[in-house]
C-alpha cells in the first residue's frame, strides 16, 4: 500500500533528523523568529468570496507522476498569490512528491501569504521543522496517526503558533477526530480528502457527504481532485468553504489567469467585485 510506503520513508527520515536534532537548540530558534501568518485567520476572513482558496506548489505525485516539468516553485508561488489566492500548501516531501524544505522556505521568502507546510508529519521533531522552515500552518493526516497522537500534536503546533490542517477521508476518521475534541480549536481546520488515499481514487461526493457531519463553526477544506470552475460550482453546494488546489493548477499554463479563472467561479469572486 503507497500510503505505508510514505509512512515507512518518513520513519527513516525522522531517524535522520533525529541524529542532528535539539529540542532546546529548536526552541531558542523558533523565539528568534517573526510571528506566523494567520493560516486560518486568512481562509476565514476572506473579504468579498465565499469561498477560500489554498492553491498548492506540487510539481509530482504518486497518482500523476510529473505534474509540471517547467517547475519554478517562487514563480507559481507569486503567479499564486498575483492571482489572489488565500493561503499556499508546498509539498516538502522529496522521495514521492519532488518537493523539498527549501522550495517552503524560498517560498517564504518570495510571498507575503499563509503557508502549510505539505508533507507527512509522524513525530514532533517535523513540527518544529516546519516552523523553522517558515511554515503557519502544519497538515496531520488522521489515516497516519492514532487520536491520542493528533491530539498531542495538534497541541504542539498551538504552542508553536502554528495552525493546523487535520484531514479525514471517511467517517470512521471523522468520528475519531471529532471525539478528540481537537476539530474546535481555534486554530485547527478540517480538511476533507477527497482523494482515498489507498487507491487514489477521487470524489467530490466524499466532501458532500462529510461535510454535512461536521458541527457548524469548524472551517472545512474540500482537499483533492477539484478540476476546475464546476467542481467549485458543486462544491459551492456543501458546507465546505475553502478548497485546496494543486494538480489543476500547476497543469495551467499561466497559473495567475489559472486562479482568476477559478476564482471567477467563487461566489462573489473578487473579479466580479465591482468598484463603483
Ligand atoms: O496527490 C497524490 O497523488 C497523493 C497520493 C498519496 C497521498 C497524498 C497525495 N496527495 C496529497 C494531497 O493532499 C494533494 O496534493 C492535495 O490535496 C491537492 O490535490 P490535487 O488538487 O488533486 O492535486
Amino acid at each position: 500500500m503507497y500510503l505505508d510506503r510514505i509512512v515507512a520513508t518518513k520513519i527513516r527520515e525522522v531517524e535522520i533528523l533525529s541524529s542532528t536534532f535539539s529540542l532546546s537548540e529548536a526552541e531558542r530558534k523558533i523565539a528568534e523568529l517573526p510571528a506566523t501568518r494567520g493560516f486560518r485567520d486568512a481562509l476565514t476572513n476572506r473579504r468579498n468570496r465565499s469561498m477560500g482558496l489554498i492553491a498548492e506548489v506540487k510539481k509530482a505525485s504518486p497518482s500523476k507522476g510529473l505534474i509540471r516539468a517547467d517547475f519554478d516553485p517562487v514563480a507559481i508561488a507569486k503567479g499564486y498569490e498575483a492571482g489572489g489566492a488565500d493561503c499556499l500548501s508546498v509539498l516538502t516531501d522529496v522521495d514521492y512528491f519532488q518537493g523539498s524544505g527549501a522550495y517552503l522556505q524560498q517560498v517564504r521568502d518570495a510571498v507575503k501569504l499563509p503557508l502549510l507546510r505539505k508533507d507527512f508529519i509522524v513525530d514532533e521533531k517535523q513540527i518544529y521543522e516546519a516552523r523553522l522552515l517558515g511554515a503557519d500552518a502544519v497538515l496531520l493526516i488522521a489515516a497516519i496517526l492514532t487520536p491520542s497522537v493528533l491530539s498531542a500534536f495538534t497541541d504542539i503546533a498551538a504552542s508553536l503558533s502554528l495552525d493546523v490542517l487535520i484531514e479525514v477521508h471517511d467517517q470512521r476518521e471523522l468520528d475519531a477526530v471529532l471525539d478528540t475534541g481537537k476539530a474546535v480549536d481555534n486554530h485547527v481546520l478540517l480538511g476533507i480528502n477527497n482523494r482515498n488515499l489507498r487507491t487514489f481514487e477521487t470524489s467530490l461526493n466524499t466532501t458532500k457527504m462529510l461535510a454535512s457531519l461536521i458541527p457548524q463553526g469548524v472551517p472545512v477544506i474540500s482537499e483533492s481532485g477539484i478540476s476546475g470552475p464546476m467542481d467549485i460550482e458543486f462544491l459551492k453546494g456543501t458546507r465546505a468553504e475553502g478548497v485546496l488546489v494543486g494538480e489543476y493548477l500547476m497543469r495551467q499554463p499561466n497559473v495567475e489567469d489559472a486562479i482568476n479563472g477559478l476564482l471567477g467561479a467563487l461566489p462573489e469572486g473578487r473579479n466580479r467585485v465591482r468598484n463603483d
